[in-house]
This record gives C-alpha cells, structure tokens and sequence, in this order.
C-alpha cells in the first residue's frame, strides 16, 4: 500500500499544479507536493523514475488521459508530464513560411528532434536535472529559452510519435495508446486549434487531409502494436482507474524507509569498522586537531546551559576554524599581484568555481563561517526536513547556484555542503545526491560540520567514497527517540538537528515576531555577514507557506503553553551531541 495514501492529510495538503512552460498552449506540467523522499537507495545510486509513454492521434486524449493519471497520483512528490510538443525541431525561415501556409509536414517522425527528447528523458528517468526546450504553435518555433527542470518520480510522456521510436520505448516502464475514433479526433482539433493555437478552419482541414490524416495512418495508429494498455479517446474513466492502479502498485514496490534502514546499516558496519580497528582512520575523513582550544569550545558549546548569545558567537567562531581547515583541501592557484610599491607579489588566488551549499536551516551557522572567510561565495540553498511520522529525510526545495544548475559548468564545480552536524547522514546523503544529480564531481564536494556521529561516516562514505568530510568532533551514539506532537502543531525536521528550517517559515509570529526581531538583532552587529533571511529565508518562503500553512511549530506552541500531545515523532539524537544546533542558535 502507498506511503501516504492513508494519511488523513493535513499532513499532506493538496499538491499544486502548474504549467511550467511559458509558450501558448504548453502541455507541459508538474506537481509538486510536500517534498520528494530518497529517491536513491543506502547505496547512493538513484532509482530510476517511473515512466509512463502515451501516444495515439492529433486529438485524441492523450494530455487529457495524462493529466487524469497526474491528478490520481497526488500523494506522489513530483509527477510530471512531459509533452512531445516542446521537442519539435528548430525550423528556417523558409519552413516556417511553409508552416504558416500549412505546407509543411509536422506530422512526420523526422519533425521531432527524438534523441535530444530521448536525452532529456534519460537524464529526468536517471534522476538527473535537465533543460527542455520550448516551442510555440502559435510563431511555429523553438523558442531560444530552456527550461530546467529537476526531480520527477513519476514521468508521463505524451505525444503522437510517442511509441515511435524504439530509442524513447527502451524508457518507458508503461506504454499507452489512446485509441480515438477518427472524425472525434478532427472535430477536437479543430475546436482546440482555432481556440488556442490561432488557426482558422480552412488551414486545418488543409493541414489535416494533406499531412495529419496519412500520418495517422502510416505511423501513429501502427505504433499501437507496442501498447501495453489500450485506452479508448471517451468515455476512458474505468481505464485510467485501472491504469493508475497499476502505476500505483509499481512505485509501492520501490518506496524506501531511508533514515531508519540507514541508522541500522550504520551500526551493523560501525561494528564491523571498529573490530578491524579502522575507525575514522578513512583518509576521507578531516577530524579538527583536539587541541586544548578546540576541546574548550567544544565544551561551551555542548554545555546545555551556556546562553543562546554565547552559543553564537562561538558557533561562528568554531565555523570559521572548520571552514579554514576544508579550505586547505582546495589546491591554490598561483596569482601574481602588484604591491603598493610596484613590486610584484608571487602569491596565490581563491578559485573561482567554489561555491557553498547549505542544508537548511541548520547550515544557518555555517553559512555566517563561510562568508567571514570568502567575502562573495556564491552561497545556495536545499531545504531538507524530515517526514515527522517516518523520519525520512524530504527534499522540499534546492535553491542551487548557477554554475551548478547549468551543465556546462557543474563538472567543474568545487562545493562545500554545510550543516550543523550530521546524525544518520540522511540529510547529508539526500543533499549529495542533488549535488551530484547536477553533474557535480563526487570528488568536487566537501562536507563541513561541527559534529558528526560515528555511523553516519560509513552510511554516507559507503555511498559516496570519493566526498571529503570536515569535523571538530565525532560523537558515538546515535539514539532513535520517540518525541510527542500535537497535530495541529507539527514539528517537522528535528532528527539529529539535521535540517528543519521550513517549520520556522511557515509559523507567521515566528517569523515576523519577537524571536526573529532578536535574531535580527544579532546579525546587525556582524558587518559583512549575510542574515539567515539573506541565505535564502526568503526564497523559501512563500512556496512552503502556501503549501504547508496548515503546520505549526509545535515548540513555540510549547512555549506558550499549549498542550495536547496527540502523536509521537521519530528522531535520530546524537549523543553527547550538542542539542538541536538549529535551536540553540536560532530561538
Ligand atoms: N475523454 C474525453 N471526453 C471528452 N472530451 C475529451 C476527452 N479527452 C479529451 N477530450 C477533449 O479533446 C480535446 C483534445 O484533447 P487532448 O487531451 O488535448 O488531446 P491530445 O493531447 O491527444 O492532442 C480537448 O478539448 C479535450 O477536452
Ligand atoms: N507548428 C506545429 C507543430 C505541430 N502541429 C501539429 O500538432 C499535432 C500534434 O499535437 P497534438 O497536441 O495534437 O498531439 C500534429 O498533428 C501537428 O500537425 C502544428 O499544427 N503546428
């Protein structure tokens, strides 16, 4: 049975749908709901999507057929549908004179660009972030911009050459023909065509008998052969039940309890590790030197009752040493400069591709670290939290810098990832994962925390061996707890203190109040570091808020006295640890 479909679901409010092409008439949707679960197993390596072909005629019901199965699968994170209409070619003037004179053939294989569509359908299938181009019916063109998209789970393609060619069948895992009686599908079209895609009658029917009718005919309607499922162009309400209920069934077979499987795994190798005596002894691994001075802030910050003031400033004080230290990993680049005297200086220069990434909210600190050290870095965001009944970790957000989301520079990318501390590494994984999902190098990626638990170490360098972590301190317990909530009044996000920065954005007197006016304060008095609202708050905020208003921050209620414990939530505490980072800097 799904994860969530019995969940009464405040817990999961209604997705939104949106187009998320601008062209006229796109087809192209998603739906996003409360946030995306692992998508990859303990080992790092990602599931593939589930993809869903649908061809069949001009007309016949095929976005109408996948739009019905996107609505079905709402308790589904990210479904999205994905329309051949965006993959026609780029066409010359002298073709679009044609088109325009209903003179060119669109209906023939050859007019859609198939390997850059089975390209982009690969990189989405494999989990990997892509750029779809967009085209217009209304100029008959490709537009000159892109659009990114990142994070299906479900992935429904539509078109008429869908099943056409056995480069875009290899993807399918479900193949769909919409089977539509032909004077239904001309009638549609030329209602839809004159409506919304600026053409008169005439152009249709010319269009229609001369290319659309003998396309149908030779291409379309045989590729029905490869069709898994025959759905009929009306009247199809039974069929896309049985079809949803069969896709259902699929991605029930793949879903995950992550943070748990891995909290186990990580004890089972941490005794492993430890009987062959190689504990922490991997290179990959960069522990701060004990000194005394370290120790001494250590102290003060695991001490539960040093003030929150104190708890800051030598949070950022311990950021700035972690930061300094995973710097030392970065080769330098020679630079010369002239000095003063105009004399020249033999030195080195920062690099360029660096930039840092924070798992919010508790990467909050570290981000203060990082810009006391390199003024300008590029700084993005992920807003990673935790499913409050399951543990998982749950992508709600990345907000990543460009140079990452664009192609042709992840490659080259150096990132360091920030968080508090690192508990089942859970958070830690899923934020590698879209790090890498954008075609960062595994190599290229450096993990800086405070504090990290033992198991978390081989669950996140089994996945990913090739990562570097930076540390002051590892701790050996991890311990899973069972904290009550009040429904109404959800804490999301506190295991391990990994990241939970949603649950202060959507609580309104929070974020607006007194508590948010102190922080303000505080981050007044640091000149030339940046405020947690200029780390990306903001950019998070209105989505999450529009989705999950009905969650509160059940701690502020705490404070306030309400009571009313209605459930328990599941949490992973490192122990000794240092208490919930985020908290203790935060409120
Ligand atoms: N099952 C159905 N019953 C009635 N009208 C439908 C049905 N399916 C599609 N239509 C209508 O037919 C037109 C074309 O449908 P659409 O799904 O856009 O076709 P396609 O994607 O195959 O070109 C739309 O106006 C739509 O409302
Ligand atoms: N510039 C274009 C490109 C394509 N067409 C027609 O679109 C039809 C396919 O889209 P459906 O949504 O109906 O599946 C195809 O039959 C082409 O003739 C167009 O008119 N103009």
């Amino acid at each position: 049975m799904a994860r969530h479909q019995h969940d009464p679901d405040h817990l999961h409010p209604r997705p939104q749908l949106q187009s998320w092409i601008s062209a006229p008439g796109s087809k192209n949707e998603v739906m996003v709901s409360h946030g995306r679960a692992p998508w990859y197993g303990p080992d790092g390596k990602n599931i593939e999507a589930y993809v869903v072909g649908i061809a069949g005629g001009s007309a016949s019901g095929k976005t109408s057929v996948a739009r019905a199965i996107l609505s079905a699968l709402n308790y589904i994170p990210t479904v999205l549908i994905l329309s051949q209409d965006s993959f026609y070619n780029a066409h010359t003037d002298e073709e679009i004179e044609l088109a325009f004179n209903n003179d060119l053939d669109l209906d023939h294989p050859d007019a859609i660009d198939s390997s850059l569509f089975a390209k982009c359908l690969m990189d989405l299938k494999q989990g990997k972030a892509t750029e779809i181009p967009t085209y217009s019916f209304v100029h008959h063109q490709r537009m000159p911009e892109k659009k990114y998209i990142y994070g299906a789970s479900v992935i429904i393609v539509e078109g008429i050459m869908a099943l056409q060619s056995p480069e875009l069948r290899d993807l399918y895992d479900l193949k769909v023909f919409v089977n539509c009686d032909s004077d239904l599908m001309l009638a549609r079209r030329i209602k839809r065509d004159v409506q919304e895609r600026g053409r008169d009658v005439d152009g249709i029917l010319d269009q229609y008998l001369r290319f659309v009718k003998s396309s149908y005919d030779n291409f379309v309607q045989p590729s029905s052969r490869y069709a898994d499922i025959i759905v009929p162009g009306s009247s199809n309400q039974l069929a896309i039940e049985l079809l949803v209920t069969h896709v259902k069934r699929q991605l029930d077979t793949r879903s995950l309890r992550f943070r748990k499987m891995l909290a186990q795994m990580g004890d089972d190798e941490a005794e492993v590790q430890s009987s062959k005596g190689e504990e922490h002894s991997d290179k990959q691994v960069v522990l701060l030197e004990q000194t005394n001075q370290l120790l001494g802030l250590m102290t003060i910050l695991r001490d539960r009752t040093t003030s929150r003031g104190d708890f800051i400033f030598y949070a950022d004080r311990l950021s700035t040493i972690v930061v300094e230290k995973a710097l030392t990993l970065i080769p330098c680049q020679p630079k010369t400069v002239k000095t003063p005297l105009g004399v020249d200086y033999k030195g080195t220069g920062g690099d360029d591709q660096l930039v840092g990434v924070s798992i919010l909210r508790s990467g909050g600190p570290f981000s203060h670290g990082l810009r006391r050290v390199i003024r300008d870095i590029p700084i993005g965001g992920m807003l990673i939290q935790s499913d409050p009944k399951t543990g998982e970790p749950l992508l709600l957000k990345s907000d990543l810098p460009h140079s990452i989301k664009s192609t042709e520079t992840s490659g080259e990318v150096k990132v360091l990832l920030l968080d508090s501390q690192m508990g089942t590494g859970a958070a830690a994984m899923m934020a590698i994962r879209v790090l890498l999902d954008h075609g960062v190098l595994e190599s290229n990626i450096i993990f800086l925390t405070y504090l990290i638990a033992k198991q978390a170490i081989h669950s996140v360098l089994r996945a990913f061996p090739s990562i570097h972590i930076v540390t002051a301190a590892i701790d050996p317990g991890l311990d899973e707890m069972h904290i009550p909530y009040n429904r109404s009044t959800l804490v999301l996000g506190e295991s391990a203190g990994e990241a939970d920065f949603a649950v202060r954005l959507i609580d309104g007197d929070l974020t607006t109040g007194g508590l948010e006016g102190e922080r303000e304060k505080v981050d007044d008095q640091r000149e030339g570091v940046q405020s947690e609202k200029e780390l990306g708050a903001d950019r998070f905020k209105v989505p999450i808020k529009r989705e999950m208003e009905e969650l509160k921050f059940s701690r502020a209620r705490e404070r306030r006295g309400d009571d009313g414990a209605f459930g328990e939530k599941r949490a992973w505490v490192i122990s000794p640890g240092m208490g919930h980072i985020g908290d203790r800097y935060y409120m």
